[in-house]
């Protein structure tokens, strides 16, 4: 043993070709190369590691809605038969006909404005950037600050808007906007999600009010399900979501990711919304006056404005409709469930068939075909002004069915010269002719059934916005056309002196 000892300590002791060097030296220095080389590698894979998933937002837009998307085609075919769908409505299928549209034509000029060609539009409506110089009526979370703020997902400008005074809450998101709740958080929040804090239910889930431990209130929207949406995704989702900013648009504070268990946390917004207003319990509260309505949809098409034109990539709303414009106390729209249709229209069934929108404001050539852009929000933005200016619902089947759809009524009431009928009759101090009009024009190019006809956002709350009677450029058009359009806009002026100078 020992003799075997001492030949290894010879061995070990033998000078070896390499600069002379003893062979336990040679050993020695190759095994620390070795190791110095496994840690390099090592400290480079981690770094390299981390970069990827600092860098990973940056490449991730605000949403990926697609401009035509899958989603919709599958619940066309699994869950809502087009036919079915259109049968069961009667005008969306018939309302891309020929004579449709020369009704609408019709609609136009009894309102005194005849059609709108391109030029007509772009002097009425100016750009997007025009918008921003007179005011930025379109801008993010300072709606008067004139800036429109697009998304850049540097890391750098996104960690400035980066919100939240909140303190003592939980952790920030690790993106820096929000809060990441745990379960427990949102049970103490919602008195262990009690039947006394709900809101209401959608088809997303069930809405709770709730508080957090700094004294905030806020609303809980928890998700029917996961749908097999990986934990990730989710965050990354969200996250997305989270980063933009309006003030007509319902602030997201947080989200909580736990198991099987997604919740989305909101600001609350403490006014009821605008269908409880128009048709529900709020009414018991009062009427909305006409003032009070086109600043709500003025508010909502800022909101909309903003999610099409003042962002990269844009944000389809997919489903706007009253309920989901929350109102405040100052009677400020507060859009909700923006961004929803994307976190969930990965999944299956009940969720996409969410994603269809809702009965009656939902565009007929999304209905129709499956194709979804900004367009099919500027329809459904067109009826909710229309159901704010008549107070009533889009589809009502407890009326005659001439008035059943309202649309379809609407065109009728202004093609017959009825516009002064339309208004909602529990309005008590009624607009004047010049608003009525600036409403109506607006919400009757909305609805066009053409969606290449339908004004941009931007145009909308230019539209909306606008004192003047008529634009100058539409009415030299209208002269040059002379004949029946040159008498209405004869009426319009007399009408306009009339109710606005008593
Ligand atoms: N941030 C919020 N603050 C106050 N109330 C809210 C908030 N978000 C939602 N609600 C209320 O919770 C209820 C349910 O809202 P939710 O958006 O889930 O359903 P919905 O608008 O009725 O239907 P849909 O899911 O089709 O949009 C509604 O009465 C809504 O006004």
């Amino acid at each position: 043993m020992s003799s075997s000892g001492s030949s290894l300590k010879q061995h070990l002791s033998e000078k070896t070709d390499l600069f002379g060097l003893q062979l336990w030296v040679v050993i020695s220095i190759t095994v620390m190369i070795l190791l110095i080389f496994i840690l390099t590698v090592l400290v480079i894979c981690i770094n390299a590691q981390s970069r990827r998933r600092r860098r990973a937002p940056n490449r991730l837009p605000v949403t990926q809605i697609p401009a035509v998307s899958k989603e919709i085609r599958e619940v066309r075919v699994e869950q809502v038969p087009a036919n079915d769908f259109v049968a069961s409505d009667g005008i969306l299928l018939t309302i891309h006909d020929k004579a449709r549209e020369n009704d609408s034509d019709k609609v136009m000029v009894h309102l005194g404005l005849g059609k709108s060609r391109p030029a007509d539009s772009n002097s009425l409506s100016g750009s997007f950037h025009h918008t921003e110089k007179e005011g930025g009526s379109l801008s993010g979370e300072d709606g008067n600050s004139g800036i429109v703020s697009v998304y850049r997902p540097a890391s750098s400008s996104y960690r400035i808007t980066a919100p939240s005074p909140l303190t003592g809450l939980p952790e920030f998101s690790h993106l820096g906007w929000g809060h990441w709740f745990t379960l427990r958080d949102l049970e103490i929040a919602t008195n262990r999600f009690s039947r006394e804090n709900i809101l209401g239910e959608g088809g997303y889930g069930v809405v709770y009010h709730g508080r957090l431990i700094n004294g905030s209130p806020v609303a809980v929207k928890r998700l029917l399900n996961n749908l097999g949406q990986a934990e990730k995704e989710f965050r990354v989702e969200v996250d997305a979501i989270g980063l933009v900013r309006h003030k007509n648009l319902v602030r997201l504070l947080g989200y909580c990711v736990e198991g099987t268990h997604r919740m989305l946390v909101y600001e609350y917004v403490n006014n009821g919304n605008l269908e409880q207003w128009l048709h529900g319990a709020m009414r018991q509260k009062g009427t909305l006056t006409w003032e009070a309505r086109m600043k709500i949809l003025l508010g909502t098409a800022k909101a909309l404005a903003y999610l099409h034109e003042a962002i990269e990539p844009k944000v389809v709303h997919r489903d706007i409709k009253s309920s989901n414009i929350l109102i405040d106390n100052d009677l400020n729209a507060k859009v909700s469930d923006f961004g929803l249709a994307k976190l969930l229209g990965a999944g299956k069934s009940h969720i996409t068939t969410r994603v269809m929108g809702t009965f009656g404001y939902v565009a007929p050539e999304y209905a129709n075909t499956g194709l979804l852009n900004e367009k099919s929000d500027i329809y459904s933005f067109g009826v909710v002004l229309l159901e704010a200016i008549t107070g009533r619902d889009p589809v009502d089947y407890g009326r005659p069915v001439h008035e059943v759809n309202l649309v379809d009524w609407l065109k009728m009431m202004v093609t017959n010269r009825r516009s002064e009928e339309v208004v909602d009759p529990s309005i008590e101090i009624k607009p004047s002719t010049r608003a009525l009009k600036r409403a109506l024009l607006t919400a009757l190019r909305c609805v066009d059934p053409d969606s290449e006809k339908r004004p941009k956002m931007g145009q909308v709350v230019l539209m909306l916005e606008s004192e003047d009677p008529i634009p100058r450029e539409d009415r030299r058009n209208r002269r040059n056309r002379g004949g029946s359009i040159e008498i209405d806009s004869q009426r319009e002026n007399s009408d306009t002196d009339k109710s606005d100078n008593p």
